[in-house]
Formats: C-alpha cells, structure tokens, sequence
C-alpha cells in the first residue's frame, strides 16, 4: 500500500467569523481527535458553509485560531483536503489524470503507486484511462474521493459528498465511506443535512444552529428524534 494516512487532529478556539450585518458563526470552540468521524448537521443558514471555510482555510477568522495538530493555519492546510457536493473533476483528464494532479511534485512511479491505491479504496480499479463524462454521479464522487485519498490528507472534510446521488448509491457511497475510514483510520468532518446519514455514520454529532455549536455528543447517546427536536420546531423537518 502506498497511500499511508496519517491522522490529524483539529483544534478551534473562540473562533468568529462575521459577514457585514453580524450573520456568521462563533465562537466556536470544540476539538476533533486524530482518527475520529465527526458529523456536523444544521440547518441552512447555521453556519456549515462558512465553518467548512474557515477549516478549509478560504475565510480567515476574525477571532481565534484553528489548529490542524500543533499548526495553527492560516490558509489551506496540506494535510487537510475537502471533497465537495458536486465532484469538481478536469473533464480534459483521464481519471488516473485527475488524481494524478496533486501528486505532480512526486516520483512518477509513486504517483502510478498512489493512484492505483487510492482508486483500489474506492473500488474503481480499472478505471483509471476512462474519461470523466463516462462515469456515473457515484463513480466520479468516488474518483473524487480517491483524488483527495491520494495526497495523503490527515484530515478529510467531506461537504454533502452525497447529497447529488440517488438514494441507493448515497447509501452504498455512505458505507464504503465508513469502511475507507476503518482501514485507513483518517480523521473525517462530515457535513450533512441528512440526519439519519449523520448518526450512522458519525462517532460524534455536532449540531449548529445561529453559527454555534447547540449540542456536541456521541451518537451512541443521541438519536434522530433528539436532533431534529433541538433543530427547532420553526424550520421544516431535514429528511
Ligand atoms: N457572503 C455572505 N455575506 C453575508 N452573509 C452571509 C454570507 N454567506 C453566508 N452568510 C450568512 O451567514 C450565516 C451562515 O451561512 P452559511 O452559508 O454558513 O450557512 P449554511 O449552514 O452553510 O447554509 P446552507 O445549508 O443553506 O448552505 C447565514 O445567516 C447567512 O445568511
């Protein structure tokens, strides 16, 4: 195996963030362990996009600081990569092409090495000479995957991975995700409006609401019901 993952931890401390009118997020204070599969759920408009800004190093707090293990970061972290809603993939290239792209610095044996281990995680051995456009929603969010698998990231942040696929491909998706994190043993944020995927899925739950943190818990002692109640009757239930 030539993809070694080693994981980071995560650290924010009385981190703000503010847009003009005063709508954003903070503080924000919470930790993330190395190896550790956190879900973040909230409703639209609690934060999710500007936190994943923030851990993704695109918006800078206006106060505190985020730790990537003892880095503090000040803008997009080499061990930290986000995969995002829609596989944002160079149609030009062939897969192996696309994975290939942030591995250009390496050896070109350890790129050939690295892409078809990344792309063995994702069960796409194979693929690797097809285009783009020949591939399924789910195999390029699975291309997707692999690409940011093979630069070797402490820490993946996942944002709605998911949420363009079909119920069964997402559920099938959902659970080749958890095996990849059993056997690589990476650090995971997972950010979802689908409940049910963040219980199953996550270790831990953390629910935003108005750019705070409303719970922090495990999912052993949360369930579905107890997330959507504490969302708040005012918003329309996320199914
Ligand atoms: N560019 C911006 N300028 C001003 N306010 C913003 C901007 N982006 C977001 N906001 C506000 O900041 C708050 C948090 O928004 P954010 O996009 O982070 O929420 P979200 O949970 O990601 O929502 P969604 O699920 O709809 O993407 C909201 O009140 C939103 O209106």
């Amino acid at each position: 195996m030539s993809i070694h993952l080693a994981s980071s931890s995560l650290g924010l401390q009385g981190v703000h963030y503010h847009y003009k009118g005063r709508s954003g997020v903070g503080p924000l204070d919470f930790q993330v362990n190395s190896g550790e599969f956190l879900s973040i759920v909230g409703h639209s408009g609690s934060g999710k996009s500007t936190l994943l800004g923030l851990l993704a190093g695109f918006l800078r707090p206006q106060q505190g600081q985020i730790r990537v293990g003892e880095d503090v970061i000040h803008g997009p972290h080499p061990r930290l990569t986000l995969v995002q809603q829609e596989a944002a993939l160079f149609p030009w290239l062939s897969v192996a092409g696309n994975l290939a792209f942030g591995l250009r610095t390496l050896p070109p044996s350890e790129q050939r090495a690295r892409v078809e281990d990344a792309l063995r995680l994702v069960h796409l051995e194979g693929y690797g000479q097809r285009r783009v456009h020949e591939l399924s929603g789910g195999q390029r969010q699975r291309v997707s995957l692999a690409r940011a698998l093979a630069v070797q990231p402490g820490l993946l942040l996942l944002d709605e991975p998911f949420s363009a696929l079909d119920v069964q491909t997402r559920s099938q998706l959902a659970h080749e995700l958890l095996e990849i994190w059993r056997q690589a043993g990476v650090t995971i944020i997972f950010v979802t409006h689908h409940l049910e995927e963040a219980v199953l899925l996550g270790q831990r739950v953390i629910v935003l609401r108005e750019g705070r943190v409303a719970l922090d818990a495990s999912t052993s002692q949360t369930d579905v019901a107890q997330l959507r109640a504490l969302m708040g009757e005012q918003h329309a239930p996320v199914a």
